[in-house]
């Protein structure tokens, strides 16, 4: 692939996608995953969701005992209104961006892979991962092979979603793609949205690469997510012959107080423009999907920070959401680990 289209190209997709378990269903279906987001921009809405993502002991490890009344008594009633508000600022037509993005992957998706049912779930909230295998279950499927919506695996994200997967696939056969951290495919269309954004815009002194973040003990346990975040930028640096001084790696979107992988990304903001860089253009390829994270936190408090801060202009280049080039590549992807599923299947029978 040389060339893919904007990363901002009108969805290709239908909104609504033929989302529950087919009646006469294909022997394999294939569950996209991400996160999961509020149903609505309201603190009780926050509030539900931030309960179930931060009571997950995949993502907080303080034990129950301590944790539960600092989450439930102090910081879901300060947090919830607070945040309810950031989502009511990039609230889309059909939801939070991050629902609305992964539907409409998902829904890209299906025509690339005709041979099996494409349909998507969440790890916190609707659409569940769990209601979602125990209809595929009870429509027949045989095998799921389930991509969690991460390039870079982390305990805290693609970790919780295997683990959930395995504890409830009842009589399902079940193959989790890992990561794709330096997938050709997928740098390639990350790479192609950051050529199509400076062909539209000019190009940045500086491009950042902005993840999100992780507690500093979490990677020194072992955690594989800072390595292959490097993985990822390294790759993408190759294929947009970047030069070592051209482009930068950070983390943003901490949590909590202890320490997080670093540099931070505002911090970093603050830096470059100190240091007279006037123009910046950030993307986020840790993010399959467009959510608060990026469109909030990145494109207006960071675009605001750096502006205060002496800078000109920080430009967001979107994530890849529902491109061409993005289904593209995942359904590559897919398609690669069903032959191998094909292949272990055959020679086992
Ligand atoms: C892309 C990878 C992600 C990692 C790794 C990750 C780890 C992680 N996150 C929190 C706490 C929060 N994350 C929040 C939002 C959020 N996080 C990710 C992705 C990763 N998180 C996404 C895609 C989103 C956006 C969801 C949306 O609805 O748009 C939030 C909620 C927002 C807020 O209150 O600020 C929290 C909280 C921890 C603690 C953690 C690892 C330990
Ligand atoms: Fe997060
Ligand atoms: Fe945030």
């Amino acid at each position: 692939m040389t060339t893919t289209a904007p990363a901002t190209a009108p969805a290709t997709a239908p909104e609504t996608a033929p989302e529950t378990a087919p009646e006469t269903a294909p022997d394999t279906a294939v569950l996209v995953v991400n996160l999961g987001t509020p149903e609505a921009p309201t603190p009780a809405a926050v509030r539900r969701y931030l309960g179930e993502f931060l009571s997950d002991p995949f993502v907080v490890q303080i034990p129950k005992l301590f944790w539960w009344p600092l989450l439930y008594g102090v910081i879901l009633p300060l947090r919830s209104p607070r945040v309810a508000k950031k989502y009511a600022g990039i609230w889309m037509e059909g939801g939070s961006p991050l629902a609305v993005h992964t539907r409409r992957l998902a829904a890209a998706l299906q025509p690339r892979l005709p041979e099996v049912a494409v349909l998507h779930a969440m790890r916190y909230g609707e659409p569940a991962q769990t209601a979602r295998l125990r209809e595929l279950e009870a429509a027949g499927v045989r095998r799921v092979l389930v991509l969690p919506l991460y390039p870079q695996y982390s305990s805290t994200t693609t970790g919780t979603v295997a683990a959930l997967a395995r504890c409830t696939r009842g009589s399902l056969d079940l193959r989790v793609i890992e990561d794709y951290a330096t997938d050709p495919g997928w740098v390639e269309a990350v790479a192609g949205s950051i050529r199509a954004h400076w062909q539209a815009n000019g190009r940045a002194e500086r491009l950042l690469f902005s993840f999100h973040g992780l507690p500093q003990r979490l990677v020194d346990a072992g955690d594989p997510y800072e390595t292959q975040c490097e993985a990822s930028v390294a790759a993408l640096a190759r294929a947009l012959s970047l030069g070592p001084d051209d482009y930068l790696l950070a983390y943003q979107s901490r949590f909590g107080r202890e320490r997080w992988l670093g540099p931070a990304t505002d911090d970093t903001l603050r830096g470059l423009a100190g240091s007279g860089v006037r123009t910046v253009d950030v993307v986020c390829p840790g993010f399959a999907a467009d959510c608060l994270e990026t469109l909030e936190e990145i494109a207006i408090e960071n675009a605001e920070l750096f502006h205060a801060a002496g800078g000109q202009a920080l430009r967001y280049i979107p994530c890849l959401n529902d491109a061409p080039a993005h289904a593209d590549a995942l359904a590559a992807l897919v398609r690669r680990e069903l032959a191998a599923w094909d292949h272990v299947d055959a020679a086992s029978s």
